[in-house]
C-alpha cells in the first residue's frame, strides 16, 4: 500500500463552529510530518475524519488512496494514538494487544514482539489501569505499531509526559520515519516536534497557515545571523557597524550580527583589538523560526473565541 495521507478540501462544523475549514495536505512517507495549531484549531477533528470516526461535511480524506472506511484490513494500514486512556483498567497491558491483535487476525507472537518494542515487555502482565501516563502512551503506541502499518498517526503523543517519556517518544518518530512510514504527529506545542519533524503543517481555525520542510523553515529564519559573545559590547558594535553590518545587544554580554559571515566577524575584531569568547551562526529554534514566519499574520494572530492565545 502506498504510505500517504491525502486530506482534500476537507470541511466539518459542529453546530455553528467550523472545525475543519476546507483543508488541503498531503503527507509523505519516510518523513515525519508535525501537524501543529493552537488548542482548537481543528487537528483532532480532521484525525477523526481521517480514521471513519466522523463524517466530513466536504472533501476526503484517504490513507494510501483509500477512505479508511474501504480498508480491509486496517491495523496493518494504519495506527493510530487518539486517547491513550481508552483502555479497560482492569485488563493486562497484553491482553489488551491480544484482544486488538485477534480483532485483526494478527499473531500473538506480534503482541509480545510490540510490547518490547515499546519497552513494556517486563510489565505485560499487569493491569494497564495502574499504569502511569507515560506507560500508557507505550501502550497505545504499541497497539499503533500492532500491525506494522506503513502510515501512523499520533495525537498529541507528548502531552503529560516527563522529559525522559518526550526523548522516547522524539526518538522513536525518527525511527519510525526513516523506516520509510508516513507519521503525522500533532501537537499545539511548537516546541515538542523539535528534533523530530521533518516537515510541518500549520493549521489554525481549520485552516493550513503553513505546509513547509522544517529545514526550509529553519534556514529563512537563521538568515545569516551571527551570535557573539563579548566583554566589550559598545566597541564591537563600532566595528562591525563601520563595515556596515547591523548589530543588536541581546544581553550584556552578546550581540546579534546581521549582515557580516562568522569569519569576517572574527577578522574585524581580531584587527581591531576587540576581544570575544564566542561567535557562531545562529540557530534558532522551531518556535523561533515559526513565529518568524507567522509574523503579522492575522489569520495566525486571531484566535476563536473563548479558546485564549496560541501557546508557541
Ligand atoms: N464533537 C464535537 N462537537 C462540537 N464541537 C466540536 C466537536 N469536536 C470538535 N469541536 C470543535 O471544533 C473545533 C476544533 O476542535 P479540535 O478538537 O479538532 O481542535 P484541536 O486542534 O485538536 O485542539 P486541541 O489541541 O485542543 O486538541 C473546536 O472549536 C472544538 O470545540
Amino acid at each position: 500500500m502506498e504510505a500517504t495521507i491525502e486530506i482534500n478540501g476537507l470541511r466539518k462544523s459542529y453546530g455553528g463552529t467550523v472545525a475543519v475549514d476546507g483543508l488541503s495536505f498531503t503527507v509523505r512517507p519516510g518523513q515525519v510530518t508535525g501537524f501543529v495549531g493552537p488548542n482548537g484549531a481543528g487537528k483532532s477533528t480532521t484525525i477523526r475524519l481521517l480514521l471513519g470516526l466522523d463524517r466530513p461535511d466536504e472533501g476526503t480524506a484517504l490513507v494510501g488512496g483509500k477512505r479508511y472506511q474501504d480498508l480491509r484490513t486496517p491495523l496493518c494500514q494504519v495506527g493510530a494514538l487518539l486517547d491513550a486512556s481508552a483502555l479497560h483498567p482492569g485488563r493486562s497491558a497484553r491482553d489488551h494487544l491480544l484482544w486488538q491483535a485477534h480483532s485483526n487476525g494478527l499473531p500473538g507472537r506480534r503482541v509480545d514482539e510490540v510490547l518490547e518494542l515499546v519497552g513494556l515487555a517486563t510489565v505485560a502482565k499487569r493491569a494497564a489501569g495502574g499504569f502511569s501516563l507515560g506507560m500508557r502512551q507505550r501502550l497505545g503506541i504499541a497497539g499503533a505499531l500492532l500491525g506494522d502499518p506503513p502510515v501512523l498517526i499520533f495525537d498529541e503523543p507528548v502531552n503529560g509526559l516527563d522529559p525522559e517519556g518526550v526523548i522516547w517518544i522524539r526518538n522513536l518518530l525518527r525511527r519510525l520515519g526513516e523506516q520509510g512510514r508516513a507519521v503525522l504527529v500533532s501537537s499545539h506545542l511548537m516546541g515538542e516536534l523539535e528534533g523530530s519533524a521533518d516537515h510541518l503543517l500549520v493549521i489554525g481555525r481549520g485552516r493550513l497557515i503553513a505546509d513547509t520542510s522544517v529545514r526550509e523553515l529553519l534556514a529563512k529564519a537563521s538568515d545569516g545571523r551571527v551570535t557573539l559573545r563579548t566583554g566589550q559590547v559598545r566597541e564591537a558594535i563600532t566595528v562591525l557597524n563601520q563595515e556596515g553590518a547591523t548589530v543588536a545587544a541581546t544581553d550584556h554580554d552578546e550581540v546579534t550580527v546581521t549582515g557580516l559571515p562568522v569569519a569576517k566577524i572574527v577578522s574585524l575584531l581580531t584587527d581591531a583589538g576587540v576581544s570575544f569568547s564566542g561567535v557562531a551562526e545562529r540557530r534558532p529554534t522551531l518556535e523561533e523560526a515559526y513565529l518568524e514566519l507567522t509574523h503579522g499574520s492575522v489569520e495566525f494572530q486571531a484566535t476563536p473565541a473563548g479558546q485564549g492565545a496560541p501557546s508557541w
